[in-house]
């Protein structure tokens, strides 16, 4: 499977499990690669036949700040869904992390890896 990837996409918004998360937006970081044929894109050579990476990142930004969850994982399972259902994509490796979250540690976050068949109207989660 091609894939196209987005690394260190920064995102804000309001989210947390305690009340003074709920105060103020902060930066996640996202990692996401999806799973596309790329051969009609590199055939035509046309923006038109690809998964635009920017037109990904943009709509991950503004999907990300309009959501008000507490926790990463509903957060990344929102982003999966709406992804899916806004890009061609086959499959969907997602990991957010959460900057600071916790003291002395490099990072925390959380991971996800869906199909577009997770997603069918028959046995939806
Ligand atoms: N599995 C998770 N654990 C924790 C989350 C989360 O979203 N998923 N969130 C928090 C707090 O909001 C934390 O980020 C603040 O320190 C703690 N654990």
């Amino acid at each position: 499977m091609d894939k196209v990837f987005i690394r260190g996409l920064q995102a804000h918004t309001v989210i947390g499990i305690y009340d003074w998360e709920q105060r103020a937006e902060r930066p996640l970081i996202i990692d996401i690669v999806v799973g596309v044929d790329t051969r009609a894109a590199a055939a035509s050579d046309n923006i038109r036949d690809a998964v635009n990476y920017h037109a990904i990142s943009d709509a991950v930004m503004a999907f990300v700040k309009g959501e008000n969850v507490h926790l990463l994982e509903t957060m990344a399972e929102r982003l999966a869904r709406f992804l899916f259902a806004e890009f061609p994509i086959d499959t969907l490796e997602l990991r957010i992390a959460k900057p600071g979250a916790v003291p002395g540690v490099d990072a925390v976050g959380v991971e996800i890896e869906r199909q577009r068949g997770d997603y069918a109207v028959c046995g939806a989660r």
